[in-house]
């Protein structure tokens, strides 16, 4: 097999809010072209790892690399691979003053010198590529059901066409069949992409459809990584009732 690249680096991550301390000591590898679910309680700080790796959280100790790069070292630094990752966040976060094109362009304003017309093909692009039709691209955020905004989410975290791209649980709110066809595209698109995916998710038929591994924190730290397969030996309580209880194995028997 072929070594692995690892393009995100966490090393000895600390963040606390207050007293609470919310990681201490957190190692995690990202590999290239990987799709990655992060799994874990709820506050055991999933979406506090994503933002720290994006530079939206500064961590009280340790170091984010990305693509080589520590990103913990400073802003300057850091806005140097922000064009090579797109991040969508819970709820898709779009700007709801702006259209679904506006908010896909959005990105592009901030990080690149495009002319207006070349900006905006590139966002008619995107959005077709999540699979929204022409007509939502007039839309704003309130004029779209969930999954469509989720979609417009995506779009927008692929405008600068990233290497990664991080999600906060993008299935969350969606029906079965929305959520499926969701998972589908990231895998689509990860495909097409080469994309390497970071996901923040507590779907287990996510998990089972288009996860090549899984990291799952627990105790302030990513307790264990790897494979759906290799989760199931797991001897830790937490771990052994997640991917064991009555929903694990409903997915198991969907997978
Ligand atoms: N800005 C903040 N200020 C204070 N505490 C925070 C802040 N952001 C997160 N926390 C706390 O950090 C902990 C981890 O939060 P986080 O949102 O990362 O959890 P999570 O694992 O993503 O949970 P969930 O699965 O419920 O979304 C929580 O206890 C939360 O209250």
């Amino acid at each position: 097999m072929e070594p692995r690249e690892t393009i995100i680096e966490v090393r000895g991550l600390v963040n606390r809010f207050g007293d609470h301390v919310v990681h201490d000591g957190l190692d995690l590898d990202v590999h290239r072209g990987e799709v990655l679910g992060v799994v874990g309680g709820s506050g055991t700080g999933k979406s506090v790892l994503l933002r720290s790796i994006v530079g939206l959280i500064r961590p009280a100790a340790g170091t984010v690399r990305a693509f080589g790069q520590d990103v913990t070292a400073g802003r300057q630094k850091g806005a140097a691979v922000q064009t090579r990752w797109g991040v969508m966040f819970q709820d898709g976060a779009l700007f709801s003053s702006l259209t679904v094109r506006q908010n896909v362009e959005a990105p592009m304003r901030e990080l690149m010198d495009l002319p207006a017309d070349l900006r905006r093909g590139l966002a008619d692009l995107k959005i077709s590529m999540v699979g929204l039709k022409p007509v939502a691209r007039d839309n704003y955020p309130s004029e779209l059901s969930g999954g469509m905004r989720k979609r417009a989410g995506l779009a927008r975290a692929l405008a600068l066409d990233p290497e990664i791209v991080f999600l906060d649980e993008p299935t969350a709110g969606l029906d079965p069949i929305g959520a499926s066809e969701f998972d589908e595209l990231i895998r689509r698109l990860q495909q097409a992409m080469g994309l390497t995916v970071f996901m923040v998710t507590h779907d287990l038929d996510s998990l089972h459809a288009i996860c090549d591994r899984i990291a799952v924190l627990a105790e302030r730290k990513v307790l264990v990584t790897g494979t759906m397969r290799e989760m199931l030996e797991v001897d830790h309580p937490w771990v052994h009732e997640y991917f064991h209880g009555p929903r694990a194995r409903a997915a198991q028997a969907s997978a």
